[in-house]
């Protein structure tokens, strides 16, 4: 039996619910929402897609106990009207309202006795996936967050239209934050298997330009994004369930900068199995050393574990 639970039923959260019932990924979900009558209706709403589906999957509605033998637990979790496009602060428009979330979640994950893997969604993502692997005292390898494997889509869809190929083609890593601080590692990006250095023409700083403001040019026609990153979401919580040892490029801890930070890792049944450390070049490195820095900075000023207690 596969079970998975999903906190945060909003755009994101009701996103990924719906894509692991269609696809008949689970046989029980634990969805769980602060917002009583918002819970109620993604249930209803799910539950009438069943008669139309091959497979079939039983929702347990907010019940933290119902954790206790779950595979994954997805944080979707967030108040995405926080986040003011317009606003240099950027996805930290939700640091002051998701840090609370994650004071207020964290002992009732702990309390539930979930053993599984733990995948933060919600922004600012390599803040809030250290904050809640420090407030539940999970084991590092346990807790990840999406990182930047959505800005890493982003770039290789970017990057595959201005070398006309499909973006599965391209391949390589967006490192840093999931934020205005993250890079294209260019010594990592290949097309067809060729370097992208042997490609002429093309605006690297336009590419990565293009990556770094994706969520932006959503938000701009609807408001929210969901649909890239409830697949992304669904993509690792599946790595995990199939011990896929899946590289590609998360948020996870890294002991020599003593934070969570984008960067390629393996990702199978332990959540993140291993690191992968590439040569990058010296700017790419301080890059990854600057980003991780100004994480660790808004993580080590939030109230600690002891303090909350
Ligand atoms: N990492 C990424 O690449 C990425 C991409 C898109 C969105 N996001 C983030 O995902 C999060 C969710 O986005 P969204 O558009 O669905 O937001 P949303 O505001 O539509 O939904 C958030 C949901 O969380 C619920 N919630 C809030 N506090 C809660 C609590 N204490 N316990 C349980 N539920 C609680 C709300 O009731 C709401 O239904 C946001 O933080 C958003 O910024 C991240």
């Amino acid at each position: 039996m596969r079970k998975y639970g999903v906190i945060g039923l909003g755009q994101v959260g009701a996103t990924v619910a719906y894509t692991l019932v269609q696809q008949g990924i689970v046989d029980e979900l634990v969805l769980i929402d602060h917002d009583e009558k918002l819970a109620q209706a993604q249930k209803l709403d799910l539950d009438d897609a069943s008669p139309r589906l091959a497979s079939t999957t039983k929702i347990i509605l907010n019940d933290y106990s119902a954790l206790a033998d779950a595979e994954v637990l997805i944080v979707a979790s967030g108040n995405i009207k926080a986040i003011d496009m317009n606003s240099s602060k950027g996805r930290f428009g939700e640091y002051d309202s998701n840090q609370a979330i994650v004071r207020d979640i964290a002992p009732k994950i702990v309390a539930s006795g979930f053993k599984g893997i733990l995948i933060d969604i919600m922004n600012p993502c390599d803040v809030m996936t250290d904050y809640l692997q420090r407030m539940t005292g999970f084991p590092r390898n346990r807790v990840f967050g999406t990182g930047t494997f959505l800005d890493t889509a982003r770039m290789q869809k970017y990057v595959g239209q201005a070398t006309q190929t499909n973006g599965k083609n391209v391949a390589g890593y967006v490192y840093g934050e999931h934020g205005n601080s993250q890079f294209v590692a260019w010594s990592t990006v290949s097309v067809n298997g060729q370097p992208i250095k042997n490609f002429d023409g093309l605006d690297l700083k336009q590419l990565e330009e293009d990556a770094r403001q994706g969520a932006f040019a959503v938000m701009e026609g609807k408001h929210y994004t969901n649909f890239a990153i409830a697949t992304c979401g669904v993509r690792l919580a599946q790595a995990v369930s199939a011990d896929a040892k899946l590289a590609c490029p998360v948020s996870a801890f890294d002991p020599q900068f003593g934070t969570y930070v984008g960067m390629p890792a393996v990702i199978g049944k332990n959540g993140i199995e291993s690191l992968i450390h590439l040569d990058l070049t010296a700017d790419e490195q301080a890059s990854l050393k600057s980003s991780a820095e100004f994480i660790k900075s808004k993580v080590d000023v939030l109230p600690q574990p002891d303090a909350v207690k």
